[in-house]
């Protein structure tokens, strides 16, 4: 029986330290002992699974989370209890805005950082094989983008796409209170309260990527259409591989792969783990805020999507942040002698401000490490 995959959290790799990353469509392994005790929910399929239900029990149901967030820094939501129609009126809705001719989607860009964005990601040179749309969450910044969006019924894209915010809202701040339970916060709650705070600074992202182009040209014998590349291009990165800067990501895709995430294989090597889609599912990333609130006890997941060769990958994520002026500094409970405080306490303004500056794929919750001696003990979660 192979050995499970998943390790403690004190053994986690650094991505930076990798040896040798393998991309391994096969990494499925079976259940070992150790993985069937406490969460059978974990290496039955490669990709850690939580059902939100909680057939049995909260707590249990918080440990699960905790167990996934910590070994792995994702997850796979199933009975999340989101509306059944809340995610198709949102697909069908960016659907539409992406069947739009180049110069009626150029109207909502450039993206600045937020708006419509063609190949081109952030600034600094990072490209990939999509079109998108960055809106911030506000239902303000929404009504507004929305008349360059949806020209004819501005109103209904608004009420659409506020809808989905706020289902997938409850979805965050749910994980994010279980977060809190199973790590033993004496406030459960302050993790949620960071995303819900009027002035939150959340994001909701649309990617729309078409058929990858090198195997669709071969396959279908047809010329190089005018995106490909000469030669094709081996690797048809969708989007490069990067963690997700806010506290927590929510993800929902429509039934095409692509989505793949680094973790461990049994002996320790990072392979890309395939993702298989399922539009009925949430995924849930933790990103870089929460690793540093929880002081590296939680891990953002370092994660990319290769194109597809089948049909057009949309997918929707919404990230959940702070205000601006959120102090991030890792909570007193994460903080012990065997754990000393890793990250200087920082603004998320002053983390946004250098994420903007860097690569896609940068390491970038590494620059605000302390340095040794630099530790000290856990602050509480402040507003500034
Ligand atoms: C290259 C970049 C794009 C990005 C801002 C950055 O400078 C580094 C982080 C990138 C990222 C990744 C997750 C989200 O898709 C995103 C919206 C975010 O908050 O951080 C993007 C940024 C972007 O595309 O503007
Ligand atoms: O489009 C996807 O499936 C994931 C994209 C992503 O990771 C991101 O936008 O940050
Ligand atoms: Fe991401």
């Amino acid at each position: 029986m192979p050995p499970c995959t998943h390790r403690p959290a004190a053994q986690q790799h650094k991505v930076q330290d990798r040896r040798q990353i393998k991309i391994n469509a096969m990494v499925v392994p079976s259940a070992a002992p150790e993985c069937r005790a406490a969460a059978a929910v974990f290496c039955r399929r490669g990709i850690p699974t939580v059902d939100m239900s909680a057939p049995a029990g909260r707590g249990e149901l918080s440990r699960q989370m905790v167990r996934a967030c910590a070994e792995s820094g994702f997850f796979k939501a199933v009975n999340h209890g989101v509306p059944p129609r809340v995610a198709p009126r949102m697909d069908a809705a960016t659907s539409a805005f992406f069947a739009q001719a180049a110069p009626e989607k150029q109207l909502a860009g450039p993206p600045n950082p937020l708006g419509y964005g063609n190949r081109s990601i952030g600034t600094n040179g990072d490209v990939g094989e999509l079109e998108y749309l960055i809106l911030h969450t506000n239902s303000d910044a929404v009504a507004h983008k929305a008349n360059a969006i949806d020209k004819k019924e501005p109103q209904r894209f608004s009420q659409v796409v506020n809808d989905y915010v706020e289902a997938v809202r409850q979805l965050a701040c749910k994980v994010l209170d279980l977060l809190g339970e199973g790590l033993g916060l004496r406030d459960p709650t302050s993790l949620s309260r960071l995303i819900t705070a009027t002035d939150n600074d959340s994001l909701i992202r649309i990617n729309h990527y078409p058929p990858s182009c090198a195997t669709t040209a071969q396959e279908r014998h047809l010329v190089a259409p005018p995106r490909c590349t000469a030669g094709g291009g081996a690797t048809n990165i969708g989007f490069g591989e990067h963690t997700d800067p806010q506290i927590l990501s929510v993800l929902r895709a429509n039934d095409v792969d692509g989505l793949q995430v680094l973790l461990p294989d049994a002996a320790g090597d990072d392979v890309w783990l395939p993702v298989p889609p399922d539009p009925s599912a949430f995924f849930i990333n933790v990103g870089d805020l929460l690793q540093a609130l929880t002081n590296g006890r939680l891990v953002s997941i370092r994660h990319r999507v290769v194109a597809s060769t089948s049909k057009p990958r949309l997918s929707t994520i919404y990230f959940a942040a702070p205000p601006l002026h959120a102090r991030i500094s890792a909570l007193p409970e994460t903080v012990t002698a065997g754990a000393p405080r890793r990250y200087r306490p920082f603004t998320w303004a002053e983390y946004k401000k250098t994420m903007y500056t860097l690569r896609l794929s940068h390491n970038r919750l590494d620059l605000f490490h302390v340095g040794d001696g630099d530790a000290g003990g856990g602050d509480d979660i402040e507003q500034e």
